[in-house]
């Protein structure tokens, strides 16, 4: 057995305790073989100072947007994508998403990420990005079927469908898909009804995600033309469920939280992108309250402008306090639960938290710093002072993916040289 063992550090247990424990990993079978003070391996890896957690997961992305990082800001979400985001997109070529995906997965993997959830085109390109990273993801193809004609707009569905079937389950398993229409109002009814009929015989580890309730202009049409709530509109399409996850949930009424905790439907919250394009803040705490499975995500790095999850956690546990007036809501438990166990389970995913057996996915965070001293209680330095920077290692199935704050899977600097090309000349394609 190739084992190894992480030793002289803390863990956090599921149950987020912090105890003194060695790590022993599993190369073979990626998994955690004991947790333990007296566990050893015959590699030992001193990680003294530092904090094992679970690797952290990002529920909601576009990866390869790092492309149009910092390119159009300060507009809502509407004029931002119609006149600034989709122009550019249009432009995308398979190889600027391959090369945006890759500096995505570098910028995760160097803070702490081993899962996330991506809704883009060209996924094949993705999905090789993700295979030779060494990370878990569950990956789709973004469908928007209004401004399409009728024919461009099923054969948009079609490889949604096409997508989800032919990629479930490569890279080892570790990529899982999802049929992801991009949301209740880009998406024509007929699409989305053949969207759950699809669904209904597909295989069950497939997936359902979309983007819900983000912003007033996105339920205003709803309420308006069908007299009924987004999420009730959803329901009778029969597009609610286990394996269904939607990103943000902004504007949700009780009727609507009601129906998303009856039918064990996931929320992915992204309060960056949420606060950035102005789209209001989504009432966590009474979801959390409704018993509904709550993740964290970025969105995509346009509209955030990172991809680091210890901000996204300290953002929510902030402006959950905010919206309700009340300190206590959103508490730095929640946060973090919300970027491991909380939101592996609303992606679908292994991982989210470190048991023996389970999955070797997991983030070692260098505590000896400053901005992390004293250390009376780790749980609230992760969500309130730890930052991605602080990450030594993370390790995905097992494989180091960042040792010793090297990268191990990609090359970092010829992707960064590559994508900073490939984003000025993306650009100048757009706007010339
Ligand atoms: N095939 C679609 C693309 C869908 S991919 C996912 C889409 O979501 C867009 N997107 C990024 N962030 C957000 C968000 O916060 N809300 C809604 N859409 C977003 C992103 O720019 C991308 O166009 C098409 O023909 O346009
Ligand atoms: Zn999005």
């Amino acid at each position: 057995m190739d084992t190894y063992c992480l030793s002289g550090g803390l863990v956090l247990t599921p149950e987020l305790d912090v105890i003194s424990a060695n790590v022993v990993v599993d190369r073979d079978s990626g998994t955690i073989e004991s947790i333990s003070p007296d566990a050893s391996a015959p590699e030992m890896i001193d990680i003294s100072g530092c904090l094992v957690t679970p690797g952290l997961v990002n529920g909601h992305c576009h990866g390869a947007m790092t492309l149009l990082r910092g390119y159009a800001d300060d507009k809502p979400l509407d004029a931002w994508l119609r006149e600034d985001i989709w122009p550019v997109e249009a432009e995308l070529t398979p190889e600027d998403i391959r090369v945006g995906t890759e500096l995505a997965a570098v910028e995760m993997i160097r803070s702490g990420v081993t899962a996330f959830a991506d809704m883009y085109f060209a996924v094949d390109e993705v999905a090789s990005v993700v295979d030779t990273a060494g990370l878990r993801a569950r990956l789709g193809h973004g469908v928007v079927t209004v401004a399409k004609n009728e024919a461009d707009a099923w054969d948009d569905l079609e490889e949604s469908f096409d997508v989800a079937a032919s990629l479930s389950g490569r890279a080892d398993g570790r990529i899982q898909t999802a049929v992801m229409p991009h949301s209740l109002t880009t998406v024509g009814e007929a699409y989305l009804q053949a969207v759950a009929d699809w669904l209904s015989e597909a295989d069950a580890e497939i997936g359902l995600h979309l983007h819900a309730n983000e912003t007033t202009d996105e339920v205003a049409p709803i309420v308006t033309e069908r007299n009924m709530r987004p999420i009730e509109y959803a329901s009778e399409l029969g597009l609610l469920g286990e394996n269904t996850f939607l990103a943000h949930g902004v504007h949700l009424d009780a009727t609507e939280i009601e129906l998303l905790a009856e039918t064990d439907t996931r929320v992915v919250h992204c309060p960056a992108s949420n606060m950035k394009l102005a789209s209001g803040i989504a009432p966590i705490q009474e979801l959390i309250d409704a018993g509904i499975t709550v993740g964290l995500g970025t969105d995509g790095a346009a509209s955030n402008n990172d991809l680091d999850v210890f901000d996204e956690m300290r953002d929510a546990a902030m402006i959950g306090k905010l919206a309700t007036g009340n300190a206590e809501a959103v508490a730095a438990a929640s946060a973090v639960q919300m970027a491991t166990s909380w939101g592996a389970e609303a992606i679908g995913l292994p991982g989210g938290q470190l048991r023996e057996g389970g999955v070797a996915d997991l983030a070692v965070i260098d505590f000896d710093a400053p901005h992390l001293t004293p250390a009376h209680d780790y749980v609230s330095h992760l969500a309130y002072a730890a930052r991605g920077s602080d990450v030594r290692h993370t390790i995905c199935d097992g494989q180091f993916l960042m040792q010793d704050g090297a990268l191990q899977t990609l090359a970092e600097a010829s992707i960064l040289d590559e994508a900073a090309d490939a984003a000025v000349s993306l650009v100048d394609r757009a706007t010339n």
